[in-house]
């Protein structure tokens, strides 16, 4: 067996500076890339498989204490859609429908969490490969990001999959050769261009075009919605372009030319599940008893966070301005964690930790779904590093980690060895 193509994807995690729930509402919030990341290894091996339609993997999760054999079945379909695929696994998900040997047998977290691997390389491959001989791969997914707690890591693991097919297409294909489909046959890729994309063999430049981070993010949004029942597509856009952005749903994003800044994240040690979250939010909305408070309380937090939007082009423009816009932003983080806390998404760890801060001076907010996860809170450029020192000490005390982390890092990106 040798092996053959090979290479490394990262894709950062992230945080929700300001809007985390009300975006779901279609309210606009920003969310910033963070110097933590998904790391997965892709490596390509021969073997004696001549099913053009079946490609067997190994693949090796630590975080979910998975390592295993799973074969990737191709539908090479003409007309295939990535939507309808979806619903297809989805449906076989939720109603816990035989769908494929190995997964039958697996449980719970580790059976979507595999589904959703399976679904992009499936699908992506079919899409764009339709058909391989006599190849394996072993996939190997690690992170220093926690599961379950509000940094992305379940969107940096869908990018960083979808990432990792995507180029091994590029690596696949002739340099010279051009793939092309066409949008007319399938609803999913009209969406990503008004004409068609490209995707071209990879030669000295190892990147991704614009319209190929697009195709990124759509699949990772499709993927990401195993995991959390409804996501508004923040975190995926987020992981997939890096930096800062401003973020409203179906209504694209804005790239924020952001000044470099450091934030403190806190772990409450609450694990929660997103998609739980949402969706007691969800049940109080759908209450007419509180749904105009919930509509007024979306809209101030869509107001704080055109405030803040405002805060950093004034930073961006004018850096003698940073401290000043500075206080702002801590400001408005103090007004979007009581609004988060009236919606009932808090937890009294991270009320005690956003009280701890107080102490010095900090400001601090949830980050995320909320009902645990992290906290962060803003670290002025000006603080003394004794502060912040006896700070996380003091965090520490009370059984609260902590980690300086820079925020506005560069999204998916891929290397090879
Ligand atoms: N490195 C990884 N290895 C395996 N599964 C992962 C990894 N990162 C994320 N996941 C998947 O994402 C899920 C966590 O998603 P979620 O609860 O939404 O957390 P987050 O808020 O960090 O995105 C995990 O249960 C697992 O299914
Ligand atoms: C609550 C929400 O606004 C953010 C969830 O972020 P996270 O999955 O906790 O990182 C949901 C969403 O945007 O899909």
């Amino acid at each position: 067996m040798s092996s053959n193509i090979q290479f490394e994807v990262t894709a950062p995690g992230k945080i929700i500076l300001f809007g985390e729930h009300s975006v779901v509402y279609g309210k606009p919030a920003i969310a910033c890339a963070i110097d933590q990341h998904t790391t997965l290894t892709f490596t390509e091996s021969y073997c004696n498989n001549q099913d053009l339609n079946t490609i067997p993997c190994r693949i090796i999760l630590p975080l979910i204490n998975y390592s295993g054999m799973l074969t990737i079945h191709l539908d090479a379909k003409p007309t295939f859609s990535p939507t309808t695929y979806f619903q297809e696994t989805l449906n076989k998900l939720n109603k816990n429908e035989p769908f494929l040997n190995e997964l039958d047998t697996l449980s719970g977290n580790e059976k979507k969490t595999l589904t959703v691997l399976h679904f992009i390389f499936g699908g992506i491959l079919s899409c764009y490969m339709k058909q391989l001989k006599n190849v394996s791969f072993t996939i190997g997914i690690t992170s220093v990001l926690k599961l379950g707690a509000g940094t992305g890591s379940s969107a940096s693991y869908c990018v960083s999959l979808v990432a990792a097919c995507l180029a091994y297409v590029k690596f696949k294909i002739n340099s010279n050769v051009e793939i092309q489909f066409d949008p007319l046959l399938d609803d999913f890729h009209s969406q990503s261009g008004d004409n068609l994309l490209i995707i071209e063999a990879f030669t000295d430049n190892i990147s991704f075009s614009d319209g190929e981070k697009c195709l990124i993010n759509r699949w990772a949004l499709l993927a990401e919605n195993f995991i959390h029942t409804k996501a508004s597509g923040l975190d995926n856009t987020i992981c997939t372009y890096g930096t800062m952005v401003q973020y409203t749903k179906l209504n694209s994003h804005k790239l924020l030319e952001a000044p470099e800044l450091k934030i403190l994240l806190i772990y409450s040690g609450i694990e929660r599940s997103t998609g739980n979250v949402v969706q007691s939010v969800r049940t109080k909305y759908n209450d007419d008893t509180y749904q105009p408070i919930l509509d007024a309380i979306f809209n101030s937090i869509g107001q704080i966070v055109n405030s803040a939007v405002n805060a950093i082009d004034q930073m961006a423009q004018n850096p003698l301005q940073e401290l000043q816009q500075i206080s702002v932003l801590q400001t408005l983080m103090d007004m979007n964690q009581g609004l988060l806390m009236s919606l009932g998404v808090s937890h009294e760890t991270l009320d005690a930790i956003v009280a701890i801060l107080k102490k010095f001076d900090l400001h601090a907010k949830l980050t995320g779904a909320g009902m645990g996860g992290y906290a962060i809170c803003l670290v002025p450029p000006n603080i003394h590093k004794s502060k912040i020192q006896t700070c996380m000490q003091e965090l520490k005390i009370y059984g609260f980690e902590s980690n300086i982390c820079t925020i506005g890092c560069p999204g998916v990106r891929i290397q090879t060895k």
